[in-house]
């Protein structure tokens, strides 16, 4: 038996399409299909109505339970379940640990003439026999709370066709979430359609929504529009300018002074859509209005997603330096839905990948083999193009990122020690970014910036040069820059002076002394930081 739990229950009315949605959930999904009445009846070799007569529903609820519960591990299929089986104890108690180790309990909710009409055609259902439309309505006033409390997903199946509640399904079994610990926890959800989520996370409090993004995502937040309003909130569309030019004071004041026009409360909300920079500005906009308002953040670049929308690092640039303004100011969310990066240009979801490789070289190896063997499908990332495959590597690379980044913002959000690892390769990636004015990305400084930890490291003893090279080929191999020779080392000395790991006089960087792991570097001598820049000159 393997630990394999079904990859989605599917519960509801007699007539609500249960097997028929569920045969189509697993054949989206790729795995088996079981109907828990079907296995009733082979197991018992007699027919449902036949059971009920014979033996009573007592009895033939025992049965229903034992084969059930024999599929709730080791079966990892779609299970579909008899319109009653969730009304007995066991089944219950079954169905809600199943929902605590991850699993998708679906209700379809479908229209109950419909639903009639469809369980009235099947001879199979003997507690409907007789009066079937006043039967199946006392049962449905019953067992629909009980369906309710036991699903984490509700498919109100009206107006849908039978692919159409497989694939939302699908989706959701599909679904990584990787939960962020703390004094205000969260969840990060990572998938097709997740952005679905987005009401439930904003919960009932709020009546005005700020929704704060840039041009380039327009499609993306046209959807989170329609679907804010149909929740019923009062949205405020705030474009800000593109990338790093809406990272600014100006900006930030230009929405407080909206804000207060449009009467925002402390129990109103903000939804940060775009790339990182739009959420790190979203971010500070919401934790600074009223000194702190409820954000989610909706990241749609890859960068975004592994990183910037989740650990609560909000913030703006300023004349003195990127980032050295803002707050550590958690989300309420995080949902990174994989559909989005359908309308991402090539060189930026290629920059995402230099924060991907950082969460490998310093924590989780496995990220460097998944990038090795995937170099070349992701080097060519095409959003007009992105196959089922090339999906499923990025959906494992962002979670495996995330769960990174989380496990030291859980233990560490306002970057006393344990978070500065997450910091590798950005005291140069920083400086780099400044002295180009922005116009480099953000993850190509980066790059830059990990095979200078790298030389540096080097030169100190730490790591041997194989690393180093190791370095250089694989982000090569993504696309990424390695090297940069378009400033003095006096300017970048001056700036990583300013960066947020200093101390005093004092130059701290993170290092590597093996591949996955990092150590602190403080006060490095001045030749060995001198001599890894010139290391990473052309
Ligand atoms: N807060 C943090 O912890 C953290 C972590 C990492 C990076 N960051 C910050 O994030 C920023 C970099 O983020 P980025 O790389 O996403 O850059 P970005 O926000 O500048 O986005 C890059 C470009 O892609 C566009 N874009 C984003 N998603 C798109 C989509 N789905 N389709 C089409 N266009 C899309 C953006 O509008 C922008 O033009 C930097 O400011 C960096 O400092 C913050
Ligand atoms: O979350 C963190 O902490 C990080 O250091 C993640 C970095 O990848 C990210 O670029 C972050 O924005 C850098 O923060 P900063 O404090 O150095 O500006």
């Amino acid at each position: 038996m393997t630990n394999a739990i079904p990859k989605a229950v599917l519960i509801g009315m007699p007539g609500a399409g249960k097997t028929r949605i569920g045969q189509d959930v697993a054949s989206v999904l790729n795995v088996e299909f079981k109907d828990s009445d079907v296995e009733i009846e082979a197991r018992e070799q007699t027919k449902i109505p036949q059971i009920f007569e014979e033996r009573g529903e007592k009895a033939f609820r025992i049965i229903e339970s034992d084969v059930i519960l024999g599929f709730m591990h080791g079966f990892g299929g779609v299970l579909s379940l008899g319109g009653g089986a969730p009304m007995t104890d066991s089944v219950c108690a079954a169905l809600e640990r199943y929902v605590d180790e991850g699993g998708v309990v679906a209700y379809l909710d479908a229209d109950p003439s419909e639903a009639i009409a469809r369980a009235s055609r099947s001879g199979n259902r003997p507690l409907l026999a007789d009066g079937a439309a006043k039967k199946w309505r006392r049962l449905y006033a019953e067992r629909k709370p009980v369906f309710e409390h036991l699903a984490n997903l509700i498919v109100h199946t009206k107006g849908k066709t039978p692919m159409q509640a497989a694939q939302n399904i699908a989706d959701t079994a599909n679904e990584r979430v990787v939960h962020v610990d703390g004094a205000e926890p969260y969840d990060v959800r990572i998938g097709s359609h997740v952005v679905n989520h987005l009401a439930d996370v904003l919960g009932d409090k709020p009546v005005k929504i700020a929704m704060i993004h840039t041009t380039p995502v327009q499609r993306h937040s046209d959807r989170v529009r329609t679907l804010l309003r149909r929740a019923g909130y009062d949205v405020s569309d705030i474009t800000i300018p593109d990338a790093e030019a809406g990272k600014t004071i100006e900006v930030a004041n230009g929405i407080w002074k909206r804000l207060g026009e449009e009467g925002f409360t402390r129990s109103d909300a903000v939804v940060g859509l775009g790339g990182g920079a739009a959420t790190d500005l979203a971010g500070f906009v919401a934790a600074t209005w009223m000194r702190g308002i409820r954000y989610v953040n909706c990241p749609t670049s890859l960068l975004a997603m592994v990183d910037a929308s989740t650990g609560g690092k909000t913030g703006i640039n300023t004349e003195a330096g990127k980032n050295l303004v803002g707050s550590f100011y958690t989300p309420a969310g995080v949902l990174a839905d994989l559909t989005t990066l359908g309308t991402l240009p090539n060189d930026i979801f290629v920059e995402g990948l230099g924060e991907v490789a950082k969460s490998g070289f310093i924590m989780d190896t496995e990220i460097l083999h998944i990038l090795e063997e995937n170099a070349e499908a992701l080097r060519t990332f095409d959003p007009a193009n992105i196959t089922p495959e090339l999906e499923s590597v990025i959906a494992e690379l962002i979670e495996r990122t995330v769960r990174v980044k989380a496990h030291h913002v859980s233990a560490d959000l306002k970057e006393k020690g344990l978070r500065e690892f997450l910091n590798y390769g950005h005291t140069m990636g920083h400086a780099i970014e400044k002295l180009e004015h922005f116009r480099w990305r953000h993850g190509n400084g980066v790059a830059v910036g990990m095979v200078y930890a790298a030389e540096l490291a080097n030169i100190l003893g730490y790591i041997d040069r194989d690393l180093v090279d190791y370095h250089r080929s694989l982000l090569r191999s993504l696309g990424l820059p390695t090297s940069w020779n378009d400033g003095s080392f006096d300017d970048v000395l001056a700036l990583m002076h300013k960066d947020k790991k200093a101390r005093g006089k004092m130059l701290r960087f993170v290092v590597l002394d093996r591949p996955g792991h990092v150590v602190h570097l403080d006060n490095p001598p001045a030749d060995a930081v001198e001599e890894a820049f010139r290391r990473i000159q052309k």
